[in-house]
């Protein structure tokens, strides 16, 4: 393990980083390339930031290659060949160190933002934080706790996490991506070597598509005919997020253990946070506070 203060300016440095990666100033070089040669101190903030990722990463690298015997149940172990049961081998160092990154960069703030999100929504609705523990306690009894393997006898709990990934989608314009041949989308062509750039929040919020798009409504993923086929919280076809069910397990373990336990509180009543949103590669929501009273069970 590196040592905390560094893990701390770890976690500031990807903070930022994802900060000004999603400033408009930063944002615009993707559609327009050629502004790149334009000074730009957003860019300039950007790519010291990635030397600061890059040498954390390295250095992480080094640590487990210097220890004398590097354990191999690790995500590190497993990538450099250490567990003889992945298929594939160790990877070449430069697929090593951007697998590294896209962990750590794709694997973290997404789904805190996401837990946050559905913290905040469920303190404007108490009456939803009620029933998913009603479901949680009638499932699971008042000390046990939710684990992957429960989430087909969670339905609530479920669609309480798919509608917040749905009013706000963490990584609102996923990824670029570039067309490698001509191609269309819904009859709009696209030339080839295009940057197209996916609107996943304009999908979840489309008023063709979803019904009272900008409210949250949980019970809509429990009716027959819900468009799930319009639902796109981690992308679509074959580069969607390659960690989609770590995160769909952590959110559904994590909120669900929380609401069994606790009933989430404003810190005074009336003071609920705020729902709206910034533009930025992940939606964050705007800082609140929150709290938790640990729940008594019902007596019988
Ligand atoms: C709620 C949490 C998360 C959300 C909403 C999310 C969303 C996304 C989205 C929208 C994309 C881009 C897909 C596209 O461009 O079509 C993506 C890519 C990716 N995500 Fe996630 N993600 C989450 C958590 C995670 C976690 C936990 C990991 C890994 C531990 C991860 C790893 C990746 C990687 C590696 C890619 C790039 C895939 C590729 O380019 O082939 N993500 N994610």
């Amino acid at each position: 393990m590196p040592p905390e203060a560094e893990v701390r300016a770890f976690t500031r440095c990807v903070m930022e980083l994802l900060e000004v990666w999603g400033r408009a100033s930063v944002r615009v070089l993707d559609l327009l390339p050629l502004l790149r040669v334009l000074p730009n101190p957003g860019l300039r903030r950007l790519l010291s930031l990635v030397e600061c990722r890059d040498a954390f990463v390295e250095a992480q690298i080094r640590r487990h290659k210097a220890c004398a015997s590097p354990p191999g149940d690790t995500v590190l172990g497993a990538l450099l060949g250490g567990d003889p049961s992945v298929r594939g081998g160790a990877l070449g160092p430069d697929r090593l160190h951007m697998a590294l990154v896209d962990l750590f960069i794709g694997g973290t703030e997404t789904t805190a933002a996401a837990l946050a999100w559905a913290v905040a929504f469920l303190l404007h609705r108490p009456e939803v934080q009620e029933r998913v523990r009603a479901e949680l306690r009638q499932e699971l009894g008042p000390a046990g706790t939710p684990q992957v393997g429960d989430m087909g006898r969670l339905p609530l709990l479920r669609a309480t996490i798919t509608e917040t990934l749905r009013l706000r989608p963490p990584a609102p314009l996923a990824l670029p991506h570039c067309t490698r041949r001509h191609t269309s989308v819904g009859g709009v062509p696209v030339p080839a070597g295009s940057i197209v750039i996916p609107n996943l929040f304009a999908a979840h919020h489309d008023p063709e598509t979803w019904h009272r798009p900008d409210e949250f409504l949980p019970e809509r993923f429990l009716e027959p005919g819900a468009p799930w086929r319009a639902l796109v919280p981690f992308g679509c076809g074959a580069r969607s997020c390659l960690g989609e069910a770590l995160a769909r397990a952590e959110l559904f373990v994590f909120l669900g253990h929380i609401l069994h336990h606790f009933r989430l509180e404003p810190p005074v009543p009336g003071a609920l946070p705020k729902l709206g949103v910034t533009a930025g590669t992940v939606l964050r929501c705007p800082p609140f506070c929150v709290r938790l009273v640990p729940c008594q069970p019902p007596t019988p």
